[in-house]
């Protein structure tokens, strides 16, 4: 009898939204279509709202173009990013499902070294359903894969693990480089498949890279603000960086997890590295104090959702990096104002995530 032609639900199939920011076009969905098509798509449509971006047949999606954030946001609208990725996070907002994963429209299927292609969001979600361990480093990496397991010495009143919050994923081809490295090293390629996920230790940040990114949006989402960027602003190019200091703060002030290796995606397009210096070129000595004001950032206990943690980092940063500059102003207020708006569309959700026994 010929093989049943019924194809596998897949994984969180109703339960995640794939978030897509962009200002040029979709055609890149073609060659994810195998491993996306059952899945909802968040289109953030950036850029001049009366151009019209096609989404090829067969994809169920939802678009917001400026005018909608405009019309669903009011004044609000002010804390989304025009002519950034970071408008992406919009999708975030308005989308009503647990888990998020979102990507660049420039990043393709890649191939693992035995030529099979990787299916990026299959391994998202493994990392996003299996714990995360930051508070001790596993020699042998990740100690819930298939094959592996905690090494001799580990804990195990340790052994259980902690919720994964987020799944950050890494790039073949074009590295995520900053705009003084790619100048420096143009033709560098990122050729290295390393087969590995790791947790990100507590009190330990990272430059997250929203391109190849997956998370827990029910655990994390409120946090996952990428920060005001673009149009109007001193800055560019930080918005993921922004998310990913505040969020591993949060997460390790909850007792969640942050993971990062595989999958990787191949990342087809090098931006102009000189219009990326002049975006980036404040990020690149301003990050130098904001760097220390995260790691020493310290939550209250008294914040026991990650809202609360949220609008009491937007209170420290106002405070302590304002003095860099009136941006960090704007932009305290504009981490109060996302919470506001994420409460309010999200209001019927009112989830608030505990802290865990000791986490703090
Ligand atoms: O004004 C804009 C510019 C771009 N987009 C969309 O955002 C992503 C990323 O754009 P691009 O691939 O051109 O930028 P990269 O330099 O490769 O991106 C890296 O830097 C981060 C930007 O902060 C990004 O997350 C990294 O991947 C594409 O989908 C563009 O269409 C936009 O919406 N508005
Ligand atoms: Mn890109």
């Amino acid at each position: 009898m010929a093989g049943s032609s019924i194809k596998p639900t897949p994984l969180l199939k109703d339960e995640l939204d794939i978030v897509i920011p962009t200002i040029r076009n979709l055609d890149f969905l073609e060659m994810w279509r195998p491993f996306f098509e059952q899945y909802h798509l968040i289109i953030v449509q950036d850029g001049d709202p009366s151009k019209t971006i096609k989404v090829p047949d067969g994809f169920d999606y939802e678009l917001y173009n400026r005018n909608d954030i405009n019309r669903i946001l009011g004044p609000k609208a002010s804390c989304i990013s025009f002519k950034d990725s970071a408008c992406r996070c919009f999708g975030y907002m308005v989308s009503k499902k647990k888990y998020i994963f979102t990507i660049d429209d420039d990043c393709f299927v890649a191939k693992d070294p035995s030529g099979k292609e990787i299916n990026a969001l299959e391994q998202h979600i493994k990392n996003l359903l299996s714990p995360s361990t930051p508070f001790f480093f596993n020699t042998l990496y990740d100690p819930y894969r298939e094959g592996a397991d905690f090494v001799r010495g580990y804990p195990f009143s340790l052994r259980e693990g902690v919720p994964t919050a987020v799944s950050h994923g890494l790039w073949l081809n074009i590295p995520d480089y900053d705009a003084p490295t790619q100048l420096v090293k143009p033709l560098e390629r990122n050729t290295r498949y390393v087969d590995a996920v790791l947790t990100v230790p507590k009190g330990t940040l990272f430059p997250m890279c929203g391109m190849n990114l997956a998370f827990n949006r029910e655990l994390i989402g409120p946090a996952m603000y990428f920060g005001l960027m673009g149009d109007g602003q001193p800055i560019g190019r930080y918005d993921d960086m922004w998310a990913g200091w505040c969020m591993k703060v949060i997460c390790d002030h909850m007792g969640w997890g942050v993971k990062t290796g595989l999958p990787y995606i191949w990342h087809s397009k090098a931006s102009n590295p000189f219009v990326n210096l002049k975006k980036e070129y404040n990020g690149v000595f301003w990050q130098e104090e904001i760097i220390p004001f995260f790691q020493s950032a310290v939550l209250p206990k008294e914040c026991t959702s990650v809202q609360k943690c949220y609008v009491e980092l937007s209170k420290q940063v106002k405070e302590k990096l304002g003095k860099i500059d009136p941006y960090f102003i704007k932009l305290a207020d504009a981490m109060v104002t996302w919470i506001e708006a994420w409460n309010e569309l999200n209001s019927s959700e009112g989830k608030i995530a505990k802290l865990p026994n000791g986490a703090a």
